[in-house]
């Protein structure tokens, strides 16, 4: 499951966040990338060390945590590997697979990967986000404060910019939930339990879905 979700951030964090941005060191994206996908990156990234980036991280995942529909939809058990990327004129990131594993010695798993855009589309030409899915290509190029969040078991690539700086945010989930499907399961149950329970409250058919959700996630819970 894609999903797409239109201003997660607020105004003032977006501001926050590309303000501090406007003032970083940034270095050489390939240091933090696979072997093989090092090939094909050609971006910057924020400095590790850079002091700002702690402050940062958490403007994020606080952003990411506080999301309903993340939550459901998402399972987040950890929220990890955040970088801020830049991409100036030329810049792209070529077709790879994300790492399963990430974090050094953390081991931290990669079920969930996203891509929060700090630029507006209209300040930067190319940079889309294509990722391939079973029925082919599909292009992202989202407003600025906005997320996409994708499995990152899917090819995808970055096109090269051709004007302007497209300014980013990417990280990973590792979900309580492993798989997929499953996840979507939990998530479409979720949806009609909250659904019954907004159109006639605790009744035996919502209390019977709870049951269900509780018991299909306490099953399959990593
Ligand atoms: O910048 C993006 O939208 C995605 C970048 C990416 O695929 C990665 O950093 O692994
Ligand atoms: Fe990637």
């Amino acid at each position: 499951m894609i999903l797409t979700i239109d201003s997660l951030l607020t105004l003032p964090e977006l501001k926050e966040l590309t303000e501090s941005l406007s003032q970083a060191e940034f270095v050489d994206g390939k240091i933090t990338a696979g072997w093989h996908a090092k090939l094909v990156k050609h971006n910057t990234q924020l400095d590790k060390q850079a002091p700002q980036v702690q402050k940062l991280q958490n403007l994020v995942i606080m952003a990411l945590e506080r999301n309903l529909l993340i939550s459901i939809a998402v399972r987040p058990k950890k929220i990890h590997s955040l970088r801020f990327s830049r991409y100036d004129i030329g810049m792209s990131y070529g077709t790879h697979t994300d790492n399963a594993l990430m974090g050094g010695g953390e081991f931290l798993r990669s079920d969930v990967s996203f891509t929060l855009f700090l630029s507006s589309p209209n300040n930067y030409s190319g940079g889309e986000l294509i990722i391939e899915q079973s029925q082919g290509e599909v292009s992202y190029k989202l407003e600025a404060g906005s997320i996409i969040l994708y499995p990152s078991s899917f090819l995808h690539r970055v096109e090269p910019v051709t004007e302007g700086t497209r300014l980013v945010v990417v990280g990973w989930i590792e979900s309580l939930v492993r798989d997929e499907y499953k996840r979507e399961i939990l998530f479409d149950l979720d949806t009609v339990r909250r659904s019954i329970f907004a159109k006639e409250g605790k009744s035996i058919e919502f209390d019977l879905l709870c049951k269900t959700h509780a018991n299909l996630l306490r099953q399959w819970v990593d």
